[in-house]
């Protein structure tokens, strides 16, 4: 419909009361006329005033008072709001600050949500260093918004353009401004569904004018009312910076044992929350579009608030540019690891370490990292925060292993401590697999290239995000909620001035001691590429172990606390739960034999090689036995006979190895070379086969098989 179709409409009478009001209009006025006219006999004058008065009778009665209730029972909510507002400014005040408190400490006793939702609530403190260091917002607040009048009328108009029988201006019933986006929440008007509008929002959006971030959602607080989320212009949005909510977070971090800043709500509040019941992250967003910022605010503010002692840091960086200006800071375990192959070895260390953990929990009584560190307050373990920037690199190179070491810490290590931040940039059914959302309930997402990518991030439908920071979370699967992610600055240099003071800060603290953080070292031994594939750390020490300079040892574990199967050879143990299962599940290869992930890993590697089992099942989550490639006794006794040749070793262990077969087996295939004349039975139990073919016999074997 164009504009002057639309005026020319308008010209119409819209409704009952423009009919009603036109029709008393004109009796009025032809009533009045009759009683001022000259020369109208004073009769007519009479009745024509009688007449008045009973038609402005009628007219209260059955148009003026009909539409006065009608028009108080569609504002009620309004009037309930605004009536409330002035009998108790102050009050509402107050009340926010409760509504603070009161989140924080729902949150904490219910386990649940532990976010604070409230506009700088907690009563101030003094900001402690090194928050005081962060740099200051130049523009916190936006430039313009839209008012409770002029939303009104643009928001009718986009509703009449997008086809709404929208006769009035709509009923705003409240504007709240935050920083990137403001919301109006709008009585609905007659015979129009918040599903329908839902559905129409992309035209709405083209007619308000954003082409982003625009989203329909229900009402908070009104009854059949609807919000409509509307972008600020670009230049006209404010900035999160650290520094403004720094205050609160201050207040939240005596309560959390994780606290972590996220950014401010739609409405700007302060988005804080506590990583340790979250207890993992993904991080998702296309490049460009705020989720390296966002996870340097997570790790700046863990870091400003808890000591190197309460939380150590391992940083995974294959892209190589993201974690480097953290180095030196006493919170990490190791520098950042950008390497792929240390990678990995570095997963499994984290998996040792939590079965580590697991067993002195075990051994000392305790539950949990709380508990044991509550039993043991000169003993504590530290938290551990395990963040991989882009993990889809390492899916790349290791797609099981990584989904397998995943699944173990998500599920275990919340007990233990251990805490994991995903970050990919690539959000596809490939990186973040069924099993990756299944173990990480808490996501969070900035803006991704299609709606399909929010989906396979989220399970759901989202609004497209703006970039810049603009995001959306899901804790523990719960309900969406958008917030903008506060930066350090945005200024060039002010973000990693501000890291650089946080490490001069932990360096300078006498009580910190810095060496046991950067001892993790992880070796560079040479690993091939298919052992890439695998945690291939075979049982090694984690050095964590390493006193302090006054002798104090941190990350105390006792080193005999690994466990593993003594009884008979764990890997023919393995053989034998692999065929049958019908596959390697390295879980179940862990659970049964109690060996640690990557000897497990290791196996899985050696069966490979031998084809014994296929390539990662994703739906099965094994390795399935390849039953096409089995081998047949014949086959089984050339490679045999050919090995012995070779070697001149009759060593069982070996030619097992070697065949990747059951000991059982090798030893009836080596009674088969007895009967042939090839090997000499042992002479004592203790004694092993020997050759009985002289060398021209292996000769003349080795040349007539050729190099096959
Ligand atoms: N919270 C924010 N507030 C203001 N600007 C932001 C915010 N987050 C990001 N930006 C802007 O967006 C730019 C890109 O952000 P960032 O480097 O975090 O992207 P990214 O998603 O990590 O991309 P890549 O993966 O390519 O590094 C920043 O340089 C900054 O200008």
């Amino acid at each position: 419909m164009d504009k002057q179709e639309h005026n020319k409409k308008e010209s119409y009478p819209k409704s009952y009361w423009q009919v009603m009001n036109r029709l008393f209009g004109i009796i009025a006025a032809a009533l009045l006329a009759a009683y001022f006219l000259p020369d109208v006999p004073p009769k007519v004058r009479e009745h024509a005033y009688s007449y008045l008065v009973t038609v402005i009778q009628i007219w209260t009665f059955i148009v003026a008072l009909p539409w006065l209730i009608g028009k108080l029972w569609s504002n009620r909510e309004l009037i309930k709001v605004r009536l409330l507002r002035n009998r108790s400014p102050k009050l509402s005040s107050q009340d926010r600050m409760l509504s603070v408190s009161v989140s924080g400490a729902t949150a904490s006793m219910s386990g649940e949500r532990s976010a604070i939702m409230g506009k700088g609530g907690l009563p101030a403190a003094a900001l402690i260093e090194p928050l005081t260091a962060l740099p200051i917002n130049p523009n916190p607040h936006p430039r313009s918004a839209l008012t409770m009048n002029t939303a009104g009328a643009a928001i009718s108009t986009a509703l009449q353009l997008a086809e709404f029988a929208v006769e009035e201006d709509v009923t705003v019933l409240n504007v709240e401004a935050g920083p990137v986006l403001q919301i109006v929440s709008f009585q609905l008007p007659p015979k129009v569904q918040l599903s329908k509008l839902a559905s129409k929002k992309d035209d709405i959006a083209n007619h308000l004018g954003p082409q982003l971030g625009f989203d329909v959602t229900a009402a908070k607080d009104f009854k059949s009312a609807a919000s409509f989320v509307i972008p600020h212009d670009i230049q006209d949005r404010a900035f999160v910076y650290m520094r403004d909510i720094a205050q609160e977070f201050l207040g939240f971090s005596s309560k959390a044992v994780l606290p972590v800043i996220f950014g401010k709500d739609i409405r700007g509040n302060p988005i804080l929350y506590d990583l340790a019941k979250m207890p993992h992250l993904l991080v998702c967003g296309a490049t460009g579009s705020g989720k390296s910022v966002f996870v340097n605010t997570l790790l700046t503010s863990l870091t400003s608030v808890r000591t190197p002692d309460e939380v150590k840091l391992l940083l995974i960086d294959p892209k190589q540019v993201e974690f480097g200006i953290y180095k030196g800071l006493p919170h990490l375990l190791t520098a950042p690891v950008t390497d792929m192959r240390k990678a990995i070895k570095a997963f499994g260390n984290v998996i040792t370490e939590m079965e580590r953990r697991y067993e002195l929990f075990a051994s000392t009584g305790t539950r949990n990292l709380s508990s044991y560190n509550l039993k043991h307050p000169q003993d504590k373990l530290p938290s551990i925060v395990v963040v991989i920037d882009e993990y889809a690199d390492l899916m790349l190179v290791a797609g099981d292993v990584v989904e397998d070491a995943v699944q173990r810490i998500t599920q275990m290590a919340r007990a233990a401590g251990i805490h994991l931040i995903l970050g990919t940039q690539r959000p596809s059914v490939n990186v973040v697999t069924g099993t990756i959302k299944a173990n990480l309930p808490s996501r969070v997402t900035f803006k991704l290239p299609s709606p399909k990518d929010y989906m396979t991030v989220l399970d759901r439908g989202a609004p497209k995000l703006l970039g810049f920071g603009d995001g959306v979370c899901m804790v523990q699967g719960g309900d969406l909620q958008r917030f903008q992610s506060a930066t350090i600055s945005i200024t060039d240099g002010e973000d990693t001035g501000f890291i650089e003071r946080l490490i001069k800060h932990w360096k300078g603290m006498g009580s910190v001691k810095s060496a046991s953080a950067q001892e993790w070292t992880i070796e560079d031994d040479e690993l091939s590429s298919s052992q890439l594939k695998y945690a291939v750390a075979e049982e090694e020490e984690v050095p964590w172990e390493v006193p302090d300079d006054d002798g104090q040892v941190k990350l105390k574990v006792p080193s005999n606390a690994r466990s593993s199967s003594s009884e008979g050879d764990p890997y023919d143990q393995a053989l034998e739960i692999v065929y049958r299962e019908g596959g390697f599940s390295v879980s179940t290869i862990q659970r049964e034999l109690r060996v640690g992930f990557s000897t497990a890993a290791s196996w899985a590697e050696k069966m490979m090689e031998a084809g014994i089992i296929g390539p990662f099942d994703q739906e099965k989550k094994w390795r399935p036995l390849l039953q096409k490639n089995e081998r047949t006794e014949e086959e089984l006794l050339d490679q045999l006979r050919k090995y012995i040749c070779e070697t001149k070793s009759t060593r069982t262990s070996e030619l097992r190895e070697q065949l990747s077969i059951r000991k059982e087996k090798v030893s009836e295939l080596m009674q088969q070379l007895v009967q042939e004349g090839m090997l000499d039975s042992p002479t004592s139990t203790r004694a092993g086969y020997t050759i009985a073919w002289t060398e021209d016999q292996i000769q003349e074997y080795l040349s007539s098989i050729g190099d096959d």
